[in-house]
């Protein structure tokens, strides 16, 4: 398992050990004492499963009180998966970074509480599948719009499909910050 830094500091990428034989695949996807060793240090308390068809957007999310670290895979097709960092007075604030997780590359994306997280499928379908470090608290969900253009994400879809729900998050300046626990 290899960790590697992004350009936020925080947000990892993680690369499994993959051990193939003549039945298939092997790897490790979480080991705590592992993770731990690399400054991350939560407990995760739910896992999520999501589908999704080509061109969908989901986000860009966050919980402002309840705040969730996530690991994000995916198991079947391709997304570009985004972290945003939405810690008010954080020298990074607005700051995004981006990764493709896939089937294939079987990589993992670990983002801390106070950024704000989404994806986007480029696959004919994707499920990506994801550990929270707390629980889903609808009425504490925070949003921020996935193309604000003070922000700027090189999203690799155009046109993306979004629920309604996503299409009416506020911009950047009006967001409601995370509280984030030191
Ligand atoms: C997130 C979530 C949703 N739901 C329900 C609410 C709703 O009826 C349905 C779909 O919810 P949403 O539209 O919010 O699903 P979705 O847009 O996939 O929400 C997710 O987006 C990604 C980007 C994240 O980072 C996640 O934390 C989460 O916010 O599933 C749960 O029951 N538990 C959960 O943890």
């Amino acid at each position: 398992m290899q960790f590697m830094a992004t350009e936020l500091a925080g947000v990892m990428i993680i690369e499994p050990d993959v051990h193939e034989d003549a039945r298939g695949f092997f790897m490790e996807t979480y080991v705590e004492a592992r993770f731990r060793e690399h400054g991350i240090n939560v407990a995760f308390v739910q896992d999520n499963h999501a589908r999704s068809a080509r061109g969908v957007l989901r986000g860009l999310h966050y919980q402002v009180r309840h705040g969730q670290a996530k690991l994000l895979r995916v198991v079947q097709g391709e997304v570009f998966d985004v972290a945003v960092d939405v810690r008010a007075g954080s020298a990074m604030f607005g700051r995004w970074v981006g990764c493709t997780l896939s089937a294939e590359n079987r990589r993992q994306l670990y983002i801390p509480t106070g950024f704000a997280h989404g994806y986007c499928v480029l696959s004919d379908t994707a499920e990506v599948i994801y550990k929270c470090s707390d629980y889903y608290h609808p009425e504490d969900e925070g949003g921020l719009i996935w193309n604000d253009p003070q922000v700027g994400i090189d999203w690799p879809v155009t046109d993306p499909v979004v629920s309604g729900k996503d299409a009416k998050h506020p911009r950047l300046n009006a967001i409601q910050p995370p509280v984030v626990e030191e």
